[in-house]
């Protein structure tokens, strides 16, 4: 599992190691994974030209003392201040005395930099770069130089993944003690390039609960259910797939294609495209509807390619097992239907139908995910997938437990249908036994890992080569 925590928590954590630590142990211990990393970037220390973008708080401070060891180690250092007296002092004493130099034009020094190390703001930075900072940045990345941002890019906000005005875009962050929340969320995300945690002795630190939570194959694998010689078909799950309409009927072939490889023993298809369903996949049971007399399931997926057909949402609603809803099915979901649920109900949006649900522009949800899908979670007192470049998932217990964010995927997966199929396995998964929050979770992380296989030989994949190359996805996370 890979964990980020808020500013708030990281910060009383720091002050917690920090008395007992001589007075900077922290800032150099910082300071000396940044410096090694930079070293392993550069590959030769020696002769390397090396730019400190420095900004007022510790953040510069970490840049500073890094510059130094990396001057001390024969690079030609060279800091640009960019609040020249509240630079950190001790740091560009540190830069000074090993040797490094301060410059007024940072223009000339970052035409030919190796490599540029950004300290203007880390965790303590809001509201996008100041307008003094831009052009500077914006020559740090016009040049030749490898861009390795200190702690965060600068710019973005480390809580939310925000990005309320100018950043820099980082090839690597070096990052400290643990992830922020905005290094794994789009879109900082996008910012931060390739990110690297240095330890700095924080985790004991810690609470065990994080903000954010990212799983790993291994973390997937143990979620996944496996069948033993115990097992038969229905105690492996039925999952029942509301899904297509005359206009849609293709949104029923894909889902239910999810859901066959998603776990459960059985699949159900209700709806009018039961001819298309069987003629693809002889295996799936079909039935005209309604769903209650469709036969028992143990859990439902309605929504996918329902075009006006959604009189049925309500109906799945009223059952007492779980439910996801998708896609035609998400438009005028029932708020206090879905709160006065007792079973689990699992909603799967995009940007636009979390907006339409939240009554907010599209452009509103794209930029805070996080806030967006935890809003969701607790109006509707539903688990909350939002899907997207960076995929959320929340449970509405008020942040108890950790929100996940799904590390796996590709922009390939940006085409029609691929919703269909992620809403068959996350319904299957919940068929099979999983919560709602594992389910959605493990289900985003086989489906972008699906759609990887399926690009690995290149170019444009369709959302049915997913499906198909989720067999292979499933195999990958248990090897
Ligand atoms: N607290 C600690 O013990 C440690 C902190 N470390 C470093 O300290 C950083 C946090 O330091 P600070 O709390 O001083 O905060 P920052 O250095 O991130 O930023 C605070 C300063 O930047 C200014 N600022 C805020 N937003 C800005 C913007 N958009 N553009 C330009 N300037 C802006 C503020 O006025 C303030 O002076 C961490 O990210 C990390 O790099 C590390 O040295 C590890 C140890
Ligand atoms: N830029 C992207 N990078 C990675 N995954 C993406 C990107 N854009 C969309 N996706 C994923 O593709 C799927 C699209 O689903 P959805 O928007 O419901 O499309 P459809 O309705 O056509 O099935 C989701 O799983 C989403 O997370
Ligand atoms: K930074």
């Amino acid at each position: 599992m890979r964990i980020a925590y808020s500013v708030e928590t990281v910060r009383a954590a720091e002050a917690e190691l920090m008395a007992r630590l001589p007075e900077g142990a922290l800032m150099q211990r910082a300071a000396a994974g940044l410096a090694a990393a930079c070293a392993g970037l550069l590959g030769r220390v020696y002769g390397a030209r090396v730019v400190l973008l420095v900004g007022s708080g510790d953040n510069g401070g970490d840049a500073l003392y890094a510059g130094a060891r990396l001057a001390r180690r024969g690079a030609g250092v060279c800091a640009v201040l960019l609040a020249p007296d509240r630079a950190h002092q001790g740091g560009l004493a540190a830069l000074l005395g090993a040797g490094g130099r301060v410059t007024d034009d940072p223009f000339e020094v970052l035409a030919d930099a190796d490599l540029v190390l950004d300290g203007v703001t880390g965790i303590g930075g809001h509201g996008g770069l100041r307008p003094d900072a831009v052009p500077v940045i914006r020559a740090a990345r016009g040049s030749n130089a490898v861009v390795v941002a200190v702690d965060l890019p600068s710019g973005v906000e480390a809580d939310t993944g925000e990005v309320r005005g100018e950043a820099l875009h980082a090839d690597a962050t070096v990052t400290f003690g643990t992830y922020k929340p905005g290094l794994l969320i789009d879109p900082a995300k996008e910012y931060a390039g390739m990110v690297r945690l240095v330890g700095i002795g924080l985790e004991d630190h810690l609470p065990s609960v994080p903000d954010l939570e990212a799983l790993q194959h291994a973390d997937v694998a143990r979620l996944l259910p496996v069948p033993t010689g115990e097992s038969d078909k229905y105690r492996r799950g039925v999952v029942g797939v509301v899904a297509g309409s005359a206009r849609y009927p293709g949104a029923a072939v894909l889902a239910v294609a999810g859901a066959l490889r998603g776990g459960a023993g059985a699949v159900r298809y209700v709806g009018p495209a039961a001819d298309g369903v069987i003629a693809r996949f002889p295996e799936a049971l079909v039935h005209g509807g309604p769903p209650a007399k469709a036969g028992r399931v143990q859990a439902w997926v309605v929504g996918p390619g329902l075009g006006d057909g959604i009189g049925v949402v309500a109906e799945v609603l009223d059952s007492d097992v779980p439910v996801l809803v998708d896609a035609d099915g998400l438009r005028l979901l029932d708020a206090a239907a879905v709160r006065g649920r007792g079973a689990p109900t699992l909603l799967t949006p995009h940007a636009g139908e979390a907006a339409a649900l939240l009554g907010v522009p599209r452009e509103e949800v794209e930029s805070a995910r996080l806030a967006s899908v935890r809003e969701l979670a607790s109006r509707y007192g539903a688990t909350v997938l939002l899907k997207g470049s960076t995929t959320l998932v929340a449970a509405p217990d008020g942040g108890r437990s950790p929100v996940r964010v799904n590390p796996m995927g590709t922009p390939w997966l940006a085409t029609a249908g691929s919703g269909d199929v992620l809403s068959g396995l996350a319904g299957s998964l919940l068929a099979a036994g999983l919560d709602a929050r594992d389910a959605g979770s493990a289900a985003a992380y086989l489906h972008g890992l699906a759609a990887r296989h399926a690009a690995s030989e290149g170019g444009p994949i369709t959302s049915y080569e997913v499906a198909e190359a989720l067999r292979s996805a499933w195999g990958d996370v248990q090897a």
